[in-house]
């Protein structure tokens, strides 16, 4: 059973780490419009007397999260938990949330933050691990301060995978997943939303010191090579 984070400040990269990091091209000038001055200030990884160690995963409809996540899953061992699988799941048991959080997918609207929340909660408490990528998710600062309040943590570091418009859209249409939401009226309704929510939460943990941002055109393999140093040098601190 995980353990609540006592901080909602918990860093975790030495400063050491960090020019390492820099010096290996974890993140590009770009990426630095988004780090504070002073990013980085904790002394371990995953926090030994908190166990608990969490990554928010963002991007827009078809920036690669998902695909990314798989691959630092298998690469670093951490238990992915998908917002919008999480709500798929919900509707897919019928239970009493189910049809008002389908009407919201299929609407490209944010499911209210309680009920998502919840579903993350249920997801950390029911896991061992420590170590969580938490996909799509905060998608508006309502989300974000609920997560605050209700799960009493903040994310150790945040991905931002930055990606154009027209690209996520291609991406979504050979999605092939048989989604009730990855169709074109959707997407340009989920994308108006993205673009009118996304930027304050990657505002608020840029000042932080908390976001990288990664270039999400190229190859997965090529993505993954941006986001791999990331996560090796929060491994090399451990
Ligand atoms: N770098 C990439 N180049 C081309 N297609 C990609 C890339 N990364 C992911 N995809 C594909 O794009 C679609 C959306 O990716 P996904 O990981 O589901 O994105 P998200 O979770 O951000 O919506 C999937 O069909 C996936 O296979
Ligand atoms: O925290 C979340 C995550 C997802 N969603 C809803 O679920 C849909 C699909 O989200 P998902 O993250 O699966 O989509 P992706 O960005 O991966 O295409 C979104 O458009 C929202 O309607 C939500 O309301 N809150
Ligand atoms: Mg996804």
């Amino acid at each position: 059973m995980w353990r609540r984070a006592a901080s909602l400040s918990s860093s975790i990269f030495s400063s050491s780490s960090r020019r390492a990091l820099r010096d290996r091209g974890a993140y590009s000038s770009k990426a630095m419009e988004f780090s504070s001055a002073e990013p980085f200030k904790g002394e371990g990884c995953l926090s030994k007397e908190k166990n608990l160690y969490i990554t928010f995963v963002l991007g827009g409809p078809g920036s690669g999260k998902g695909t990314q996540c798989a691959k630092i899953v298998e690469n670093f061992g951490y238990t992915h938990l998908s917002a919008g699988e999480l709500l798929r799941q919900e509707i897919a048991s019928n239970s009493e949330d189910g049809v008002m959080i389908l009407d919201m997918i299929k609407e490209g609207k944010i499911v209210p933050s309680e009920v998502t929340v919840k579903l993350i909660q249920k997801g950390m408490e029911s896991c061992d691990n420590g170590k969580f990528l938490i996909d799509g998710f905060p998608r508006n600062e309502e989300n974000r301060t609920a997560f605050e309040q209700i799960i009493g943590a903040e994310p150790n570091i945040v991905l931002f995978f930055d990606c154009p418009e027209e690209e996520m859209i291609k991406r979504v249409l050979n999605r092939n997943e048989g989604r009730v939401d990855d169709n074109i009226d959707t997407i340009r309704k989920r994308l108006k939303v993205f673009a009118a929510s996304h930027y304050p939460v990657i505002d608020y943990y840029s000042k932080k010191g908390k976001l990288y941002k990664i270039d999400a055109i190229g190859t997965e393999d090529e993505i993954f090579e941006r986001v791999r140093p990331v996560f090796a040098a929060c491994e090399g601190a451990q």
